[in-house]
């Protein structure tokens, strides 16, 4: 009896840090370690986020556990390029514009966007702080903005966006049920849901060397870039507790999504997860 209490201070002494203290603890160091552990492999995860939303100009986007930005950025030079797309297809039908008509067309910043948005929402200070002035040095400004709010009640009214995304967020969330709950709220009908996230890996010598590469190797570069040995622990081992792919399909249609589908890359290491409200 007497040892209870002393057994729960050692166990509790040796667990991993909480969701909160990890991001405020990894938040200067986030970007640079997301290139060395995949080796620039995760942009390209983002990228492919990007075509499957494939965004049109107007797109309203909520980025959920967004932290330093990654996904926003990338909506706005989406929405940008396809934007400029439209203009161009636009000026060559019109072909008796003046200069100063068409200098007009192209100077306007926040037109360049053709009227998209993206919020990006997330509940660590120091992650959207980082975002900011990744922002601030880029120089995004139009279209964007960054608000402190927990995925699982989201400080949004219904039916608002056309695009609700999280990557690499939903595994942090306590109660993943309530997150997916939330984000069928905001949606508007018609809205998508779309999620990059770790998942399970499909091929059998992969997997073998994904696991010695996770429990040998992300750990020690956490440790000699970041300082910070437990958050790369805490990272690899919430991979292995998400749930696989068709569990978490379930789970998104339980939160009320139709036409749940889901796509593998780099043999299943991670998955997008799409879903609409309808
Ligand atoms: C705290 O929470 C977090 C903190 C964060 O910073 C980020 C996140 C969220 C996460 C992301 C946004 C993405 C982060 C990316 C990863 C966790 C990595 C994902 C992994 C890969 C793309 C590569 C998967 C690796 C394999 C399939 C196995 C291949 C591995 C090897 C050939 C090496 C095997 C290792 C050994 C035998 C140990 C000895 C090696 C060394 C000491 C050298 C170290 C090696 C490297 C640095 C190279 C690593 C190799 C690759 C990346 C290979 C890529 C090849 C393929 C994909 C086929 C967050 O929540
Ligand atoms: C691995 S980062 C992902 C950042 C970004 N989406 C990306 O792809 O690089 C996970 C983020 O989830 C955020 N997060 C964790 N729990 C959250 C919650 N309940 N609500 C909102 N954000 C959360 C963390 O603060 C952190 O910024």
């Amino acid at each position: 009896m007497m040892f209870y209490p002393m057994c729960r201070r050692f166990q509790f002494s040796f667990q991993l840090p909480g969701v909160y203290q990890v991001f405020e603890s990894v938040a200067r160091k986030y970007d640079v370690m997301n290139d060395m552990m995949s080796l620039g492999i995760h942009r390209v995860w983002k990228d492919l986020l990007l075509l499957k939303m494939h965004p049109f100009p107007g797109t309203q986007l909520l980025d959920v556990a967004g932290g330093t930005g990654d996904i926003a950025f990338r909506f706005l030079n989406y929405v940008q390029a396809q934007h400029q797309r439209k203009q161009k297809r636009q000026l060559r039908a019109q072909q008796n514009l003046s200069w100063e008509e068409i200098a007009k067309k192209y100077q306007n910043q926040e037109d360049s966007l053709g009227g998209s948005r993206v919020m990006v929402c997330d509940i660590n200070k120091e992650m959207l702080k980082m975002g900011k002035q990744k922002a601030c040095a880029r120089g995004y400004k139009a279209g964007l903005a960054w608000v402190l709010g927990d995925a699982e009640e989201l400080p949004f009214d219904d039916d608002k966006f056309d695009v609700y995304t999280i990557a690499f967020g939903i595994r942090n969330v306590t109660h993943i049920d309530r997150a997916l709950q939330e984000a069928h709220r905001v949606l508007k009908p018609g809205g998508r849901f779309l999620c990059l996230e770790f998942s399970q890996v499909n091929n059998p010598l992969v997997s073998r060397l994904y696991d010695v590469y996770s429990f040998q190797v992300i750990p020690v570069l956490g440790e000699v870039i970041a300082g910070d040995w437990k958050s790369y622990q805490y990272l690899v081992e919430s991979i292995r507790q998400f749930p696989p792919q068709e569990e978490f399909k379930e789970m998104i249609e339980d939160a009320g999504f139709q036409k749940v589908t889901y796509e593998n890359l780099t043999s299943g290491i991670v998955a997008i997860h799409s879903g609409f409200k309808l």
